[in-house]
């Protein structure tokens, strides 16, 4: 049976998300500084094809553009980042092109009515502050609180709807302790440390948020993967709960209860591995809801040669560019189970594919991703019907655009982006998408 947008409630929103470093461009221009991303970019061997985000999709130039393609689909909301080194500079010296620019986004969008929501930190940190010990240095949360407090006062007037932290398992593991990511450290106690601070940050933000946008609502936006036994074995299931534990509990449990999952407490313990209980009562400050970045599941098994005593089993269903298992059930159980031990609102910040997108005669027959979002949509709308208070969906992403260490290889948008010329073409996925959201 196929769904229609009004099979959802009437205030609930669809919208596609970005982030700054992976579409604005302008890396070096109008005053902005670099971030750990401009500078990790730039030494080779981490980005595919040594490639970089100086350019990008050009969006700082042709925002415009963009939200009139927004309006053209009939989006009702639109997620972005702000890039920290734009707006405020090392002296501490706000950086008003910068901040013109986020002005003239948020005004473009409001008179499309399409709703901004805002992420204050989508992994771009100044430079400077990573000189001065990065997301490990216990001051950082300071320097996060007054960024964010800025933020508030600039935008808040206009923007109701802000995201402390995107992913911040991302910022932590990844650039920390597996070094994909930048600042492309491999130190399981720096990981930990800047897990602790980035939760932290996101704490003192929310402080002064509710000093500032007192009209407004407030949440953090986690990476949520459906952990899974490889094998229907007693010491799978086991691991299962510890990897859900490292990858989701981190992240949600101190944020509501103040505390950090005691098994995987206990095996950092185990492991020698400092954990932290300081600040955790600015950390549990209540929030407003959590934002939901799904893609995949992930299958682990037991293996007493891991360092963690797991290992990721790939599985066997249809797998997107990315190499992760199209798993839409798995976007149902996560919302079920975040909600039944969280009991806080959700919005999807995050779901979408990487395909094999080919521009052929100004067209790009994406029917694999409207199967991939119709899937999801209906285990969204199964969630609604079953009580659970979902809210939004944000398509991961507008547009084409820079994936990180994978560079320009892998397309997640329903918008194609030729980047030798800057052309954008609606994929079929944005067409379906047009009339799903008039259905
Ligand atoms: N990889 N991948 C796609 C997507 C990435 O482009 C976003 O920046 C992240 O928030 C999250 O990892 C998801």
């Amino acid at each position: 049976m196929k769904i229609k947008r009004s099979d959802f409630p009437k205030e609930f929103i669809f919208g596609t998300a970005t982030s700054a470093y992976q579409i604005e461009g302008a890396a070096f221009e109008d005053g902005k500084e670099p971030s750990i991303w401009d500078i990790f970019s730039h030494e080779k061997g981490n980005v595919k094809n040594m490639e970089n985000s100086d350019v990008a999709c050009d969006h700082y130039y042709r925002f415009e553009e963009d939200v009139e393609l927004m309006s053209q689909l009939g989006l009702d909301a639109y997620r972005f980042s702000i890039s920290w080194p734009r707006v405020l500079n090392k002296n501490g010296k706000k950086n008003q092109k910068g901040i013109d620019f986020y002005n003239r986004l948020v005004d473009k969008l409001l008179e499309k009515n399409i709703i901004p929501f805002i992420t204050l930190y989508h992994w771009d940190l100044p430079y400077y502050l990573y000189e001065k010990g990065g997301w490990v240095n216990d001051d950082i949360a300071l320097y996060f609180r007054d960024y964010a407090a800025m933020m508030f006062e600039l935008l808040g007037d206009r923007v109701k709807h802000w995201i402390t932290l995107n992913e911040p398992w991302c910022s932590a593991f990844l650039g920390y302790y597996m070094g994909i990511h930048a600042p492309g450290h491999k130190d399981i106690n720096e990981a930990l440390k800047a897990a602790h601070n980035l939760l932290r940050a996101h704490g003192y933000a929310v402080g002064v948020f509710r000093e500032i946008v007192k009209d407004g609502k407030v949440g953090i936006t986690n990476v949520v993967m459906k952990v899974e036994p490889a094998n229907e074995v007693e010491e799978d299931y086991q691991m299962a709960v510890l990897v859900d534990e490292f990858i989701n509990g981190w992240f949600h449990d101190p944020v509501v209860f103040g505390k950090y999952p005691e098994n995987a407490k206990g095996v950092f313990g185990k492991l020698g591995i400092r954990t932290y209980d300081n600040d955790l009562d600015i950390i549990s400050v209540p929030i407003d809801f959590f934002g939901v970045n799904y893609y995949t599941r992930q299958l682990v098994t037991y293996d007493p040669d891991e360092p963690f005593m797991y290992k990721i089993v790939p599985g066997n269903l249809p797998k997107t560019e990315m190499g992760w298992e199209v798993y839409p059930s798995g976007l149902y159980d996560m919302l079920k189970k975040l909600y039944i031990r969280y009991r806080l609102p959700l919005y999807i910040t995050e779901n979408g594919m990487a395909g094999p997108d080919k521009l052929e005669g100004g067209l790009v027959k994406d029917t694999y991703r409207i199967d991939y979002l119709m899937k999801h949509f209906e285990m969204a709308l199964k969630a609604i019907n079953d009580g659970i208070d979902l809210r939004g969906y944000f398509i991961w992403s507008l547009m084409d655009n820079f994936e990180w260490a994978e560079g320009y290889s892998k397309r997640f948008g329903i918008i194609y982006v030729d980047y030798s010329t800057q052309k954008r073409y609606f994929k079929d996925s944005a067409l379906w998408l047009k009339d799903f959201l008039n259905s």
